[in-house]
Parts: structure tokens; C-alpha cells; sequence
């Protein structure tokens, strides 16, 4: 009997700057199995408790316009005056093992996904927070950024909330709890697409 596999799934997460995001895809690959992370090159400076190589590839300028350059990424784009890319060598490997992907990246890697050769595959999910308010609150209290920065974080969220419609998902982090078990609902329901599958055809005929 021919076996049925799936290609792997390129999840996508987007939102504005502190609607949760980092939070929600922590633990939800720490909840969901066989789902890898995506972990971006950037220009940003490392901030408190970052990992080189965990949280981000920290490079230089020069480093990351080589990378772009060469075609070392997936996709790239600027924001805050940052760059920040996906370098492709790890998602080739991993999506052709079979396995998932996460990419924590703005609405304009997402879109540059999508209309990437491997679009076909990408789900998208927008998390909304609750209220402007209560966004600015969350940017605060997570201390990282100067007064200003997150008075121009807040101008960039109305840009990148405006982007929302173009997702397959959007999710209002609301109750963290709630978030991620629909996260992973989400998942496990882009898991089972049958366009994902591969060897089904082979499948159903060996069943006749
Ligand atoms: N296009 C793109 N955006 C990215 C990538 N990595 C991170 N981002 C986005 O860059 C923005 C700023 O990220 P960061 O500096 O970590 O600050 P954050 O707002 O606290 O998450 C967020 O919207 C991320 O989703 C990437 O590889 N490509
Ligand atoms: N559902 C939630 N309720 C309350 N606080 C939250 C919730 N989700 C995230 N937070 C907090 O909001 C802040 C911003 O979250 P973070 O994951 O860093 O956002 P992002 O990656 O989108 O910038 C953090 O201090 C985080 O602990």
C-alpha cells in the first residue's frame, strides 16, 4: 500500500510590535512537535537576554548586504531603518525533510513569501492585539525599548495592522492561553490539508 506524507508547512506569523508574538511562537514550539524555527538574520543590535544564533543571527551591515547579495536569503526587508532577512540554506532542508517551519517576520516578508516558489505552502496568521491601548501598554511594561522608540513602534503598528487583511488567519491575543491553543488548532488544521498531501492519488488507487 503507497504511503501518504505531506509537504511540509510554512507558518507564518505576523504583528505589530508588541502584540505578543515573540510569546505566542515561543510556546508554540514548545507545544507543537515537529515545527522548527525560522531564526532571522538582522542588523538589530542584540537587546538583553538575546541569543546569537537562538534569537536572531546578529550581523553587520556589510555582513547582511553580502547575504542579500548572494541570495542568501528567502526574502529581506527594512524595518525601523533595520534589515532583517531569512536565510534560506535551513528552510530548503527542513520543508524538504517533511517538517514545519515558523517565520516570526513583518507584513512584508510574509508577502514576499507568499508570492515565493514555495507560496503554495505558506498558511498566515496576523495577531491583533486587543486595543491601541492596551498595545502601548504591553510595549511599556516589556521595558526593552527607549520612550521614543516606542512612540515610533506605535506609529509603525498602525502600518503593519493595515496589512492584516491580506492573511489566512488573524488572532486577538486577548488571553495568552486562548492564543496559543488557537495557534495550534490553526496548525494542526493546515497540517491536515489535503493539497499538502502528497501520494494520496497513489493512495486511492491502490484502494480500488
Ligand atoms: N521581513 C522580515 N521581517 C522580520 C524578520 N525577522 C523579524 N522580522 C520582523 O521585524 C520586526 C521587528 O522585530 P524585532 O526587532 O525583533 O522587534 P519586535 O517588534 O520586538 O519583535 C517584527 O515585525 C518582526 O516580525 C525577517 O527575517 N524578515
Ligand atoms: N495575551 C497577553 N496578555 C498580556 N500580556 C501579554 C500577552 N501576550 C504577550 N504579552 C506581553 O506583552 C509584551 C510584548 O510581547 P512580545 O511577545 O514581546 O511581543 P512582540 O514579539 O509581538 O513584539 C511582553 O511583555 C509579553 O509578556
Amino acid at each position: 500500500m503507497s504511503a501518504i506524507s505531506r509537504r511540509g508547512a510554512l507558518f507564518v506569523l505576523s504583528s505589530p510590535s508588541g502584540a505578543g508574538k515573540t510569546t505566542l511562537a515561543r510556546r508554540l514550539l514548545v507545544e507543537s512537535p515537529g515545527l522548527t524555527l525560522s531564526v532571522s538574520a538582522t542588523t538589530r543590535p542584540k537587546r538583553e537576554g538575546e541569543v546569537d544564533g537562538a534569537d536572531y543571527h546578529f550581523v553587520t551591515p556589510e555582513g547582511f548586504a553580502a547575504m542579500a547579495a548572494g541570495g542568501a536569503l528567502l526574502e529581506h526587508a527594512e524595518v525601523f531603518g533595520l534589515r532583517y532577512g531569512t536565510p534560506r540554506a535551513p528552510v530548503e532542508t527542513w520543508l524538504a525533510e517533511g517538517r514545519d517551519v515558523l517565520f516570526d517576520v513583518d507584513w512584508q516578508g510574509a508577502r514576499q513569501l507568499r508570492g515565493s516558489a514555495l507560496g503554495a505552502d505558506v498558511a498566515s496568521v496576523f495577531i491583533l492585539p486587543p486595543s491601541i491601548a492596551e498595545l502601548d501598554r504591553r510595549l511599556r511594561a516589556r521595558n526593552l525599548d527607549a520612550p521614543e522608540t516606542v512612540a515610533r513602534r506605535m506609529a509603525k503598528a498602525r502600518d503593519e495592522i493595515a496589512h492584516c487583511p491580506e492573511y489566512d488567519y488573524v488572532v486577538v491575543n486577548d488571553d495568552l492561553d486562548a492564543s496559543a491553543a488557537t495557534l495550534r488548532a490553526i496548525l494542526a488544521a493546515e497540517r491536515a490539508r489535503r493539497a499538502r498531501l502528497t501520494g494520496l492519488d497513489a493512495f486511492l488507487a491502490d484502494l480500488t
